[in-house]
């Protein structure tokens, strides 16, 4: 009862502080960007809806409204291509027009893998670091100029655990969230001169969303598969913000035992590579197990739009 309270009263105090902020969301016409948007909406923060299908962005648009005191106005459909880095400066431009300002860049956007380093084309290493690393830092490059002028803002990116640790069966997401995380620890110290600019960064373990449906090489890959051990959706999100509230420099969100695997990760690294072979090699054995059905169909789409 008394945490139930507890964290009814820090949901309320993350909404009072994002309330009538503008917010730049990216990948939020699925899963956990999404959800973003709902929440953030029910906070009051004006949102900025990026992700490159304009028709799924207009129906996230369109519940927001629906669930919450939003008015038309209060949205901005922006289509992005994360790769498309030529393009970024002027929708940033249209962006900050729109609103008058931008408070936070919230990098949502990305994609994740599923197959052995052996079996993986490199050009599916090169697509991961270009949409997920280079792609991310591009808009922050845009957005970052904006930030110092006014001295203050938030940039919160969604990496994941993968960033933290090693991931069998995804060695190409695993480390374009290694680059984020090194990238954004860099930026977070050349910005100390800035301390109303907070650099988070959003370590989530497994989350409910499309992620797997939509991985690179996934095609085959457990697509429909059970995601009811994974964390949900709305938890994962309300926790983000209230993180994001409180300018959290790193978050770690995770159900158990994902959770210890991160601590684990971080102060026994060597019980952690243990661990790590250990589920690894199961892993692998079960992904073999389904390889058949993966060579029957298309292994590497870069360009599948969802
Ligand atoms: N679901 C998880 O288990 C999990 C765990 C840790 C981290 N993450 C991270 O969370 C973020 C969101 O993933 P999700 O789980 O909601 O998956 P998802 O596939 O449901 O959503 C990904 C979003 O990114 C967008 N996107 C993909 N390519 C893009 C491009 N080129 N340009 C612009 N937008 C693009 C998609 O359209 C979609 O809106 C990702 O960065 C992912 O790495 C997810």
């Amino acid at each position: 009862m008394l945490i139930h309270f507890t964290q009814q009263l820090r949901k309320l105090r993350a909404a009072d502080k994002l309330c009538g902020k503008v917010v730049w969301i990216t990948g939020a016409s699925s899963g956990i960007g999404e959800e973003l948007a709902y929440q953030l909406a029910k906070t009051g923060a004006s949102l900025i809806l990026s992700a490159r299908r304009e028709n799924e962005l207009h129906r996230v648009k369109q519940n927001c409204i629906e669930q919450s005191r939003l008015q038309e106005k209060d949205i901005l459909v922006l289509p992005l291509d994360l790769t498309a880095r030529g393009s970024h400066e002027a929708i940033t431009k249209t962006a900050i027009e729109h609103f008058g300002k931008i408070d936070i860049l919230l990098n949502n956007g990305g994609r994740s893998q599923r197959s052995l380093c052996l079996e993986t084309d490199l050009d599916v290493y090169q697509a991961l670091m270009e949409l997920n690393y280079l792609g991310t830092v591009s808009l922050v490059k845009c957005v970052l100029p904006h930030l110092v002028e006014r001295k203050r803002g938030q940039i919160v990116t969604i990496s994941s655990v993968a960033g933290l640790a090693g991931v069998p069966l995804a060695s190409g997401y695993s480390a374009s969230k290694h680059a984020l995380q090194g990238f954004f620890n860099s930026l977070r110290s050349e910005l100390a001169d800035f301390p109303e600019i907070t650099i988070s960064s959003v370590c989530p373990g497994p989350v409910q969303s499309q992620i797997i449906k939509n991985a690179f090489t996934g095609d085959a890959v457990n697509s429909d598969a059970d995601q009811s051990h994974k964390m949900s959706t709305s938890r994962c999100v309300s926790l983000i913000l209230v993180g994001m509230a409180n300018n959290v420099k790193e978050m770690w969100i995770s159900e158990q035992p994902f959770l210890l695997f991160s601590y684990m990760w971080q102060y026994t690294p060597t019980w952690a590579w243990w661990i790590t072979d250990l589920f690894g090699k199961r892993r692998v054995k079960n992904f073999k197990a389904g390889m058949v059905c993966v060579q029957l169909n298309s292994r590497f789409s870069p360009c599948k739009k969802f």
